[in-house]
């Protein structure tokens, strides 16, 4: 295939490099796939509505995101095993993410360790947490990643276990590769049956994870604590009183609960339950450009990416995953010139309609 234009591409082009159980581990779901397939219908529902005759001769996509200058409101979000997708992992992840001046964030179950992502290249880091039963050994980690430069702890609280992926079931996925945690634990499942990640995951993650246990994240780290997975308005209110600095909009890209909402339609209800008291992040189904602006039109401060990132790194490596980046950005930038909005503060919640706001103004 030529050079791809589009995320779609991109994709495209993973598939066919990739082994068939890998592939199904990045691009799959849970269960029947419905949320997947919402997570990206869903933006196909909001509408633009533009401003015309505005001088859009110079667009501003900068902004900052915990006090961090980007580039652009587009991050890498937390995902697993980049090495299953390229031989550099999450190197090549990091150099591309520092390349574009934004945010990484890097999973727990990364096959790089944190220091070797740390020591690769500049560029501001965040450290996204899985709990295990063995909390010491998340500790160990939460401040390994402390003392290498992170910026930030993203703690995942969307999964006690793992969402049940068919597809890693039927392929009997591997067990995880996890550099991080070697001489601390096994990551060997001797499991025959279904996926051996599943397996490891049960055995591992904690699944007694409560809202008390922001105080004692707290107490291990001095790092602000962004939590993801957060859905409902009621969650969004108990993460700000526990006093997270940041709330990340997420269903995991669906591989959790299948038949939760696109995390596109309730991001509205999250933003105003917050009322502003700290940043709310987006995740999940941002394939487009005009897909970020939605999110940033119904109150995102930044979206974060996940499977486009894996398919420009197994399609093209370091450089695959920058101009996945990229594309996102100019698209981003072409859209806001085309709506009339020179700086990201432009761009409000007026320029673009739901689906239920069209019913209500129907009635
Ligand atoms: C292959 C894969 C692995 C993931 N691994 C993690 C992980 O280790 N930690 C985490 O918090 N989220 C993980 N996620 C979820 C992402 O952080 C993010 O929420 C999701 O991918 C966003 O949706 P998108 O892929 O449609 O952009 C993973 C997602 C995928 C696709
Ligand atoms: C290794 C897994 C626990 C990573 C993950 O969060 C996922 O696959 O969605």
């Amino acid at each position: 295939m030529a050079e791809p234009v589009n995320i779609s591409e991109f994709h495209e082009l993973a598939k066919q490099a990739l082994p068939k159980m890998y592939y199904d581990y990045y691009s799959g779901g849970a269960e029947d796939q419905y949320t997947l397939r919402e997570n990206v219908e869903a933006f196909t529902r909001i509408m633009f509505y533009p401003r015309i005759l505005v001088d859009v001769s110079s667009i501003d996509l900068s902004t900052t995101i915990l006090g961090y200058k980007v580039s652009s409101p587009i991050m890498v979000a937390p995902t697993a095993m980049h090495k299953l997708a390229h031989p550099e992992g999450e190197i090549a992840t990091a150099r591309a993410a520092a390349a574009c001046k934004t945010i990484m964030v890097l999973s727990f179950m990364s096959t790089c360790t944190v220091e070797e992502v740390a020591s690769s290249c500049n560029g501001i880091r965040f450290f996204q947490l899985y709990v295990y039963r063995r909390r010491e050994i998340s500790a160990l980690l939460v401040q390994r990643a402390e003392r290498s430069g992170y910026k930030a702890i993203v703690l995942t609280a969307d999964t006690p276990r793992l969402g049940r992926r068919e597809a890693d079931i039927k392929n009997k996925m591997i067990s995880p590769q996890l550099k991080n945690f070697e001489g601390l634990l096994s990551t060997e499942v001797a499991s025959e049956k279904g996926s051996k990640l599943e397996a490891f995951a049960s055995g591992t993650f904690d699944p007694s994870l409560s809202w008390k246990d922001i105080a004692w994240l707290k107490s291990i780290t001095n790092l602000p604590i962004l939590i993801k997975g957060v859905l409902t308005a009621e969650d969004a209110v108990k993460a700000v009183e526990a006093g997270v600095a940041g709330i990340i909009v997420s269903n995991h890209g669906a591989r959790q609960l299948d038949y939760v909402p696109a995390t596109i339609s309730v991001l509205d209800e999250v933003v105003q339950a917050v009322g502003g008291k700290v940043p709310v992040f987006f995740d999940g189904g941002i394939r487009r450009g005009t897909d970020v602006f939605k999110a940033l039109a119904l109150g995102a401060q930044a979206v974060l990416i996940g499977r486009p990132v894996i398919y420009g790194l197994a399609a093209k490596g370091e450089y695959g995953v920058r101009r996945v980046i990229e594309m996102l950005r100019d698209e981003l930038e072409l859209t806001m010139t085309l709506c009339g909005c020179r700086s990201l503060k432009e761009i409000t919640r007026s320029y673009v309609r739901t689906e239920r706001d069209s019913l209500r103004s129907s009635l």
